[in-house]
């Protein structure tokens, strides 16, 4: 009996989905989120987008700033080609601990590495500590008023190059408006609206897809 949302959401994915099955966690998840208690997961609707992008991408490293419980973690690493990883950024420690033990349970913790701390100051280490070049997609999910500046910080990390795709959640609900304006009338990205709905809710949302040009 968890106390906080997030262990209330771990004990009811232990409890109802199939361990080492991610798509079995992925839809237990949506069920606790639509008849238990909402969620900020990035859920079914804008999953289903997710997917579909991954999926057109073939990424073999993908960056995930904003972990929360784990949910989009397993969405996009269930359909990484063999080799592929996914490194996910989480600042807030307890959300870590659980996205690590949901994360653990639907049997992917070979393909991710959960990293705690800033954004502004794991980014900067990616290079050198993970071996990292470019990424092939990032999904940006975190503190809506860190889109921007973690887009920028990426861009002179040189983490961004020729053909990277950024996805970005919540572009219309909480909103990004600075990241918006930014990569759309930026000439050194192409961009696509994707409208769907704020997760577990009627609520107009939408993914941004922007890809880099160079
Ligand atoms: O803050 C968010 N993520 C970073 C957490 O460290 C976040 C918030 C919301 C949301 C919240 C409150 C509401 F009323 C509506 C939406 C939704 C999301 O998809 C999100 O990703
Ligand atoms: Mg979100």
């Amino acid at each position: 009996k968890g106390s906080s949302k997030p262990q209330r959401m771990l004990s009811y994915v232990q409890r109802h989905s199939k361990r080492g099955d991610p798509d079995s966690v992925i839809s237990t998840i949506d069920i606790f989120c639509r008849s238990k208690e909402w969620a900020m997961n990035v859920g079914d609707e804008k999953g289903l987008i997710l997917d579909k992008l991954i999926c057109e991408a073939n990424p073999s490293i993908v960056l995930e700033l904003g972990t929360y419980c784990g949910y989009s973690s397993l969405r996009i690493a269930r359909l990484l080609p063999p080799g592929g990883r996914l490194f996910t950024m989480e600042f807030n420690p307890a959300y870590a601990k659980i996205a690590k033990q949901i994360i653990a349970w639907a049997g992917l913790e070979s393909k991710i590495q959960v990293l705690e701390g800033p954004s502004g100051d794991l980014i900067p280490q990616l290079k050198k500590k993970h071996a990292i070049e470019k990424c092939d997609i990032i999904f940006i999910d975190h503190w809506k008023d860190c889109y921007l500046p973690d887009t920028k910080l990426l861009e002179e990390c040189g983490l961004i190059g020729k053909g990277t795709v950024l996805i970005a959640d919540n572009v219309t609900f909480p909103g990004t408006p600075d990241y918006l304006e930014y990569v759309r009338n930026s000439p050194h990205y192409s961009s696509q609206y994707f409208k769907s709905y704020l997760e577990y809710s009627k609520t107009e949302d939408g993914l941004e897809k922007s890809v880099f040009l160079g």
